[in-house]
């Protein structure tokens, strides 16, 4: 008979993914992470409770969000949706070199009192801090999975090494080995960079074997088209979708947006396709 744990982790997971394996969430940490300045382009989101009924409203499979929004705007997302709370974060205060180290805000029970389906937590692999962070991601999921909650890791290869080695954080045999080493400690479910390119995208999606791969959304493109074309390559490459913030909560009206991420996420609809269809184009 399967362990109940398992069992758990399974459920809670279809919170999110639907029958194709795939998955749309809208990020909402970014005022802790990037700063409240991040909300100016349209200032009402600013207040998670509005943006949060927008985004469910229209369709998204989950949410992700710190403790603390989730004590202000948890019941915001229904139950059609999965609940996300990550567990760690850092602020964009400090200077930039001390910023390669995310420290743990809460503990895997406070986000169960809050009522998440999944738990996750930042790795910037690669950073002098990286052994931290490996091992509050350790705690976390091991603490997690005995109660039979998915635990998400995002897996950012991040910090000087990774520059002078590879030119960039995005090179694909970076975001492959970050991805690789999330599945490898553990996660159920993992967050990573667009790689640039459909192929490379895949070699990512292949070295997680077999855990979900989702794409971390990114600056807002000014063009919503060059967007969906990159979660069209994502899906394309076998990747199980993404998380999606500034391009959602940067549009005064995000509906048609995730409508669209919708429509190329599970229905597989061309990316031109799906933004005329929603009167984005
Ligand atoms: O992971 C984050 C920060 O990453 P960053 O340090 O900006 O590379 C989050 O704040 C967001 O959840 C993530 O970037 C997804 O949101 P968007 O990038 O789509 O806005």
């Amino acid at each position: 008979m399967e362990p109940y744990q398992s069992i758990g982790i399974r459920r809670r997971l279809r919170r999110f993914f639907r029958r194709d394996g795939r998955a749309l969430i809208f990020a909402m940490d970014h005022g802790f992470e990037h700063g409240p300045t991040d909300f100016e382009p349209v200032w009402e989101h600013v207040n998670p409770r509005v943006i949060i009924r927008k985004v469910v409203r229209a369709g998204v499979d989950g949410v992700m969000m710190l403790p603390g929004i989730a004590r202000i705007a948890g019941d915001a997302v229904k139950p059609t949706a999965g609940l996300m709370i990550k567990l760690t974060s850092k602020t964009n205060l400090r200077p930039k070199e001390e910023q390669l180290l995310q420290s743990q805000l809460a503990l895997v029970e406070d986000a169960i009192k809050l009522g998440a389906d999944a738990i996750a937590a930042t790795v910037y692999w690669g950073s002098p801090q990286e052994d931290v962070m490996m091992r509050q991601f350790a705690e976390i999921a091991s603490y997690a999975h005995d109660l039979g909650f998915p635990v998400v890791q995002f897996a950012y290869p991040r910090g000087p090494y990774i520059n002078e080695k590879y030119g960039k954080k995005e090179d694909y045999r970076v975001v492959m080995y970050g991805a690789r080493a999330a599945a490898e400690s553990g996660a159920d479910m993992i967050k990573t960079y667009w790689t640039g390119s459909k192929e490379t995208f895949a070699k990512v999606v292949d070295a997680a074997a077999g855990v979900p791969v989702l794409l971390s959304g990114g600056a807002k493109a000014e063009n919503p088209l060059d967007f969906l074309k990159v979660v069209w390559e994502v899906i394309e490459a076998g990747g199980a979708g993404a998380v999606v913030g500034r391009n959602i909560f940067q549009r005064k009206n995000p509906e048609p947006m995730i409508r669209a991420l919708i429509r190329v996420i599970h229905r597989n609809e061309d990316p031109e396709e799906a933004a005329k269809a929603e009167g984005l184009l």
